[in-house]
């Protein structure tokens, strides 16, 4: 693990925020965290569009700049949906992520996401519990969130492995695993990523908005490397913003969100951005 300084990410960063257009983001998501997606899309100048019936997907794909996959929420009829969506995306070359709630608890979401990978998303992300799922490693997961045995440092280093060799075979997608250490893995390359406060865990729906943030800086024309990193770090120095002004977790809930509409304007918002390569 190599510490990189902030030169290292300033190409990642640097222009980002704010977005280059205005991206109409595409939106199949849980009905548990849905307001909050689509409001973030908004904080940040994007344009939510949560439509998920496919008898719209011919209108809504000559609309849409970019498409979120989320499996949080799934049944048998969603589950076409999604599929005949991530299809649609690849028949025309619409940019798309794919986010892995829940795939670690429940076969038919992982046989789901096997699915959507061979469609080549351009962005596949779960938490790294979810993503060990994933790879095909044990998972101590239960339920959607990051399980505390699959972080410690040997855990890390037998993902970003599994993610290595996946990337290696499927070069298209970008794989990103979220927790307090973020990693990802593109092009043969692993970088990592260290911002953030502990209490992201305790608020539903921060790895959707992720999720949702990496799809619109894509859906803006941003490439996958860069739109990575920059959501990833724009949420999470927002949110370490919002820790030191805040009582609560509610309050704390509001001013993170709230930054994704302020932080921007601070030109060196980035400064702080801790991480490097693997
Ligand atoms: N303990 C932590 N310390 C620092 N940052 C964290 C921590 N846990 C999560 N984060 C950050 O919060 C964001 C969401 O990551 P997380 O892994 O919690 O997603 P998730 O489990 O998919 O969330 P959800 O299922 O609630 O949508 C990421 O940007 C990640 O870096
Ligand atoms: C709590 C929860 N259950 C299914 S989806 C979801 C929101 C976090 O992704
Ligand atoms: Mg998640």
């Amino acid at each position: 693990m190599i510490y990189r300084k902030i030169d290292y990410f300033l190409p990642f960063v640097k222009d980002a925020f704010p977005l280059e257009k205005v991206p109409l983001v595409q939106c199949i998501t849980n009905v548990v965290t849905i307001e909050s997606v689509a409001n973030a899309l908004l904080y940040i100048d994007a344009k939510p569009f949560m439509g998920d019936d496919p008898r719209g997907f011919p209108e809504f794909f000559q609309q849409n700049d970019s498409l979120f996959l989320n499996l949080g929420h799934i049944s048998a009829d969603r589950e076409k949906a999604i599929l005949s969506a991530a299809l649609i995306a690849l028949e025309t070359k619409t940019p798309d992520v794919v986010d892995l709630v829940g795939v670690a608890g429940s076969k038919y979401r992982l046989k789901l996401a096997r699915q959507l990978f061979e469609l080549r998303p351009t962005v596949i992300k779960g938490n790294l519990s979810e993503m060990r799922a994933f790879c095909g490693l044990t998972s101590a997961a239960r339920g959607v969130d990051v399980s505390i045995e699959d972080t410690n440092e040997s855990a890390i280093n037998d993902l970003v492995q599994a993610m290595t060799q996946i990337n290696h075979s499927h070069p298209e997608s970008l794989l990103l695993a979220t927790g307090q250490r973020d990693l990802i893995v593109s092009d043969g390359k692993a970088i990592f990523l260290e911002n953030g406060t502990s209490q992201l865990d305790r608020f539903t729906g921060t790895g959707d908005i992720v999720g949702a943030l990496v799809t619109a800086l894509l859906g803006a024309g941003t490439p996958a490397l860069k739109a990575t990193i920059a959501a990833i770090s724009y949420f999470n120095l927002g949110a370490e913003k919002a820790q030191k002004t805040t009582i609560g977790l509610a309050n704390f809930r509001n001013e993170t969100l709230n930054q994704l509409s302020l932080l921007m304007n601070q030109p060196n918002w980035y400064g702080e951005i801790r991480g490097g390569t693997l």
